[in-house]
């Protein structure tokens, strides 16, 4: 049970626990009280700063008593959080208990934004027991369709074995929530056959599940959202024997399913195909659970995408209330080469400058805005491949009013850069190129590279040395 003057913070997803930790950290005299339906947390291991913005670390999923013995002044709670009242201060649980707050931090994270909910045939994958679901339906089926375009159908359409793929998408492009219609071409030719085999090690981020006792989430409520490597040792084997290859249908989206004998589902598209399968997976994007707290009584600000609206400090329209990670928007003027996307990396980031945002409120000091968002970075891999993706990376909010440079080597690397007026906004980045730090660094400083031409990517010449 918390004392009366507690920082409470809601959800043990990476954004709280990152919160919690750095609260526990920084405010070594305040308790601090993270509350969470999932029986499990997320923490971070080894991290490793790969750039100035680019992170390495591993992520596991842990019992929530070892958050508690790392961090004395940590106490967590099991429970599903129903009701915050402002006025009180104080959070109300699906239990009827009541833990008072002197500063609230909601990092609940999102849900799965399903084409069809309640349909036993169509299926999300957001945490661990969703992708438990996933691959018991997968093992006995023939066929499945994948509805989406995103981050999770990408990881879905290469791992998927033994069961044929339909991937159905709204778009020209493959993965266009991540890559342009030319950088998606790179990865056409892995939708079918085998597995790229991996050279070396991977500079990338980690996930894994440690066994607990503990397995189900309070009243039903899901668990953290999977992350980084999710895939990696989670067999997706369907039914039937059969080399890879994922059908693509392009531009088009399911609007009816039926039953019938041959197939548990029948899916009808746009462009007038039928397509029988075992089951549909909804990888449609996630929808902030912004407004679950939304009452008369705390008349929470959202944004269009159900976010919970934040300024450059984390705090949101009500006082002592913070927000971080994928429940929130960042509402502030963004910085010319940042873009908010619902990632790991920037959950953790959030729920780390939340924390510090809450230690300058207690103690009146000024913050200003952390440097992690001056520039977006992300670093992932498709379809085999260690992808970074830099700054204004496709062009976002320039009007296609900007220059591409290109280099490409068949099944090897692809490097695209985006420059206007001479200047570096951002690149994609895919394969070994070890040209992140370097490109960091020329978006950052907006240098003037007129000069350099098509030289900038030429292979022959070893860039590093014209700028460091
Ligand atoms: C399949 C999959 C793969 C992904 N892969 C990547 C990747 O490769 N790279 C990447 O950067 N990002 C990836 N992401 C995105 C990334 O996982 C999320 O952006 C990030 O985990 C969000 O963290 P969060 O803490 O904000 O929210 P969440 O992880 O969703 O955590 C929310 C927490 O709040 C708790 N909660 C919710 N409501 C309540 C309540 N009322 N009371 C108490 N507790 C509550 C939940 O139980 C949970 O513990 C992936 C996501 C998915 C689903
Ligand atoms: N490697 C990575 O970095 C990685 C991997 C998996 C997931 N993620 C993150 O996890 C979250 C969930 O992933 P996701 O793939 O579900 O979301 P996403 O936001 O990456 O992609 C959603 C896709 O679904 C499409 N879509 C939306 N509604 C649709 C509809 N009705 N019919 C057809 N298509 C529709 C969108 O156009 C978009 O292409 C995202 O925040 C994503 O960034 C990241």
């Amino acid at each position: 049970m918390a004392d009366t003057d507690t920082i409470v913070v809601i959800g043990g997803g990476i954004a709280g626990v990152s919160c919690t930790e750095t609260l526990s950290t920084l405010c070594k005299n305040e308790s601090i009280t993270l509350v969470t339906a999932s029986p499990l947390i997320k923490a971070v291991t080894n991290f490793k700063q790969i750039s100035r913005r680019l992170e390495e670390f591993d992520v596991v999923e842990n019992p929530s008593s070892e958050l508690q013995e790392a961090h004395r002044n940590v106490t967590v709670l099991q429970a599903k959080v129903v009701s915050i009242d402002p006025l009180k201060r104080e959070i109300v649980t699906s239990t009827g208990e009541s833990v008072p707050y002197t500063k609230l931090c909601i990092c609940t994270g999102g849900s799965p934004k399903l084409i069809m909910k309640d349909d036993p045939n169509v299926i999300g994958i957001r945490d661990t027991e969703s992708v438990s679901q996933f691959q018991a339906k997968l093992g006995g089926s023939r066929r499945v369709i994948i509805v989406g375009n995103g981050g999770i159908a990408t990881e879905l359409a290469y791992e998927i074995e033994d069961c044929e793929v339909v991937w159905a998408i709204k778009d020209k492009s493959i993965s266009s929530a991540f890559v342009d219609a030319g950088t998606a071409q790179f990865f056409l030719p892995h939708l079918s056959g085998d597995k790229k085999v991996q050279e070396g090690p991977m500079k990338r981020v980690k996930y894994t599940v440690k066994p607990s006792p503990a397995s189900s989430s309070e009243s039903g409520a899901k668990g953290g959202a999977l992350g980084p490597d999710w895939s990696l040792g989670i067999p997706m084997n369907g039914q039937v024997q059969r080399s890879r290859h994922v059908r693509v249908e392009y531009e088009c989206e399911e609007i009816w399913r039926t039953k019938n004998t041959d197939w548990p589902v029948y899916a009808l598209l746009t462009n007038d195909k039928l397509y029988g399968c075992d089951f549909i997976v909804s990888a449609t994007g996630v929808v902030p659970n912004g407004n679950e707290f939304v009452t008369q009584n705390l008349d929470l600000k959202l944004a269009m995408d159900g976010g919970v609206i934040v300024n450059d400090c984390m705090k949101t329209n009500i006082d002592h209330i913070y927000a971080a990670g994928d429940v929130c928007s960042a509402s502030w003027d963004w910085a010319p080469h940042w873009l908010q996307m619902r990632l790991w990396s920037q959950a953790r980031q959030m729920g780390c400058y939340a924390a510090q945002c809450i230690k300058a409120d207690l103690n009146d000091e000024a913050i200003s805005l952390d440097f992690c968002f001056e520039l977006f970075a992300h670093v992932t891999k498709f379809f085999g491949y260690k992808v970074i993706l830099l700054g204004k990376f496709n062009g976002q909010g320039l009007d296609d009013e900007y220059d591409i440079l290109l280099r490409m080597t068949k099944g090897v690397e692809y490097i695209k850069v985006i420059l206007k007026d001479g200047r570096m906004q951002g690149a994609i980045l895919i394969g070994e190129t070890d040209l992140e730090e370097t490109f960091e660094n020329l978006i950052l400083n907006q240098l003037d590279l007129s000069r350099y031409g098509e030289d900038l990517l030429d292979p022959g010449i070893d860039i590093d040395d014209y700028f460091d």
